[in-house]
């Protein structure tokens, strides 16, 4: 960017990192301020992911002003505070297309720059690809850039998942250089939980206790000056106490704080200390604030995790308001419902208990809600130890999020045929959060599962059946998906009633074609039956509400009176379409001219968009519904529009 004269914000001179080396550090500080207003400018017209952001904003500064990106790697876990440094890379002038269709992605992204080494939206990864970067690095690994440093940023809330310790046990051993910097705000998305959010907190709730660790190791001469004194001070005390080290310690990391993360000059000072001496693992320790610096942030109880559009000078968000109540509240008032007639339904959630709705389930039974942090392959295992106990667990999370756990599902629950239920929210395109979020697989890699019961709702109604459904399954597991956001405004039913398991329904009587729904697409089938009508034709439309075990009995009756059988579903190849395709190929209904098509999710990620233009473009919305339908009975589309 070009720079120009004195009042020339700085901001405006930094096009990447390497124009900040000439700042001083008392400019940096005013970088990291106009930083922090641009961030809360840009996000006030996008929407997006704002307080972890705002948390990070010295660090950010601190770190590319140390640091040489993108020759040393710097790796943000989960990612969603990355905006301040996509501002400093390169970037700030696409800012504005943040989460929106061929924009920015919210999330780091290698194919977007190179200051993003490695992509994340699922947290607690960056420990083990910064292990990954430094071990490359020491073995000769040269791609693009040269490697230099491996620097890790995570979050108190992403240290809760396993992840982070297989990574810190490994780095440990390993011994190489590596930098990993925790980011403490006491925030995961909702207020974190767990003995180690607690252990962190004990770490700063002693004023000296960076000296005396320091002191305890030997590692004074790794602090900056003003630190230094005090560590030799505090030495005298530990004459008098016994300091086991931190765990990050006793994990074979060098620990230096805790500091403050919002003090660039403590920042500054370590950061440069710990690039020139650090030999091998080492954790700094900043304690930050979540939402720091703009006050409607700091004040809300989500520090402004992730914000719809806001007008800067009040903070108040514009959402857009719905008719219809989300699935995901439907989920969480018939759960309550169900629990409130039987003491043993519990529900887990993994540190998203908004997300799921399980905070309502949390205000009506909280000892019978566990959150469990950021920790999706215990949430499961955990469930099946509670089912094996004789409890009915329901394990919520997003589709997206049980991928992780997904070995505890096959070998823990599966396998053991217990009766966990999951509760699977975001199924399908979910929006802005794009293909890292999208709920894609959850129906192929469950109905592969020899007994699993797959369900999926096809309205909000069908949702409270499901609900009932599942907790009347105490034989095995089960599984219903739904989709993110509103549902489509249909009467809720009192009560759920319980669905014959794999039994499907017929929703309207046609001749020549079926249109076999799985799930919330079942609304675009309908539209397209209204258009098709208009020519005469009247698809038979039923909805599966099962994908395992299958309606056979209703997918053999559809294949033997129609010309064509059309599937649809909100997920990937190898799903609902693939086990009817099975099912009608082993029993021999292939075998006589039936006319069979399956629509599926492209086999592709598809990048971020509206939802309903994500659908449209992986070609599974009314129009493409008809057209279809229209191709399958070699009808042709032009005397369609004729
Ligand atoms: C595996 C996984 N589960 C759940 C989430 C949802 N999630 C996104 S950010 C977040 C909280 C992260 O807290 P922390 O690491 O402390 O970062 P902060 O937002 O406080 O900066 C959660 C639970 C996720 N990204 N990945
Ligand atoms: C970063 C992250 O994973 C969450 O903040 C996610 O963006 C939440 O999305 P929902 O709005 O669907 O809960
Ligand atoms: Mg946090």
């Amino acid at each position: 960017m070009t720079a120009t004269g004195p009042d020339t914000p700085l901001l405006d001179q930094v096009n990447t990192p390497e124009d900040m080396k000439k700042f001083s550090d008392a400019q940096l500080r005013q970088l990291a301020d106009e930083l922090r207003q641009e961030t809360i400018s840009v996000v006030s017209q996008t929407g997006g992911h704002l307080g972890a952001g705002l948390g990070v904003v010295e660090l950010t500064t601190a770190i590319h002003a140390v640091f040489d990106t993108p020759k040393d790697r710097l790796i943000w876990d989960v990612s969603h505070q990355c905006y301040p440094h996509k501002i400093l890379t390169g970037r700030r002038d696409r800012m504005l297309s943040l989460r929106q269709a061929d924009g920015l992605s919210g999330f780091t992204k290698r194919s977007e720059s190179a200051f993003d080494p490695f992509g994340a939206a699922h947290s607690s990864t960056s420990i083990s690809a910064a292990l990954g970067f430094a071990v490359a690095r020491d073995l000769g690994g040269a791609p693009e850039h040269g490697l230099g440093d491996a620097i890790a940023v995570i979050g108190d809330g992403a240290l809760s998942a396993g992840m982070a310790y297989e990574a810190m046990n490994n780095a440990g051993h390993l011994g190489k250089r590596l930098i990993v910097i925790l980011n403490d705000n006491e925030m995961s998305i909702a207020p974190p939980v767990g003995a180690m959010s607690s252990y962190l907190s004990k770490l700063y709730a002693g004023e000296p206790f960076q000296e005396l660790k320091a002191a305890a190791k030997g590692a004074v001469s790794l602090l900056p000056h003003p630190l230094q004194d005090g560590a030799k001070r505090a030495k005298d005390m530990l004459k008098h106490m016994t300091v086991g080290g931190t765990l990050f310690e006793q994990l074979g990391f060098s620990y230096v704080g805790p500091i403050d993360g919002h003090d660039m000059d403590q920042l500054l000072n370590v950061l440069r200390t710990v690039k020139d001496r650090a030999t091998g693992p080492m954790l700094i320790h900043a304690i930050t604030q979540k939402g720091k610096g703009y006050a409607p942030a700091e004040a809300s109880d989500d520090k402004y995790h992730g914000v719809a559009k806001f007008d800067v000078i009040s903070g108040k968000q514009k959402k857009t308001p719905s008719n219809a109540p989300s699935y995901t509240k439907v989920f969480a008032q018939s759960l309550i419902k169900q629990a409130e007639q039987d003491d043993k339904v519990v529900a887990v959630t993994a540190a998203m208990p908004d997300g799921t709705g399980l905070d309502l389930f949390a205000e009506r039974f909280p000892s019978r809600t566990f959150d469990v942090g950021i920790a999706e392959q215990h949430a499961v295992t955990f469930c099946a130890g509670m089912a094996a106990g004789g409890l009915k667990p329901v394990c919520a999370l997003y589709s997206t999020f049980l991928q992780r756990g997904y070995d505890q599902v096959v070998h823990d629950v599966a396998l053991q045929r217990l009766p966990v239920r999951f509760a699977i929210d975001r199924a399908g395109l979910v929006g802005a959060d794009g293909a890292t979020h999208a709920g894609s697989f959850d129906i192929a890699f469950l109905a592969n599962l020899p007994d699993m019961v797959v369900m999926a709702a096809a309205d909000e109604a069908e949702l409270v059946h499901m609900v009932a459904t599942s907790l009347s399954i105490n034989d095995r597991p089960s599984a219903f998906r739904f989709p993110r956001g509103a549902g489509v405004g249909i009467d809720l039913p009192e009560t759920g009633e319980v669905l014959e398991i794999g039994k499907g329904r017929i929703v309207q009587s046609g001749a020549r074609v079926a249109i076999l729904s799985f799930g919330a697409r079942l609304q675009e089938v309908q539209k397209a039956a209204e258009k098709l009508e208009t020519r005469g034709l009247r698809p038979t439309i039923a909805d599966a509400r099962f994908a395992k075990p299958l309606d056979r009995d209703l997918i053999l009756d559809l294949a033997a009176s129609h010309e064509a059988l059309i599937t649809i579903e909100e997920g990937s190849v190898g799903g609902f379409g693939s086990h009817v395709m099975q099912l009608l190929a082993d029993e021999g209904a292939l075998d006589h001219g039936l006319k069979i098509r399956s629509m599926v999710f492209p086999d592709t990620f598809i990048d971020q968009d509206t939802p309903e233009k994500m659908y449209a473009s992986a070609g599974m919305c009314a129009p493409e519904i008809e057209s279809k339908v229209l191709e399958t009975l070699g009808i042709s589309q032009i005397a369609k529009r004729g």
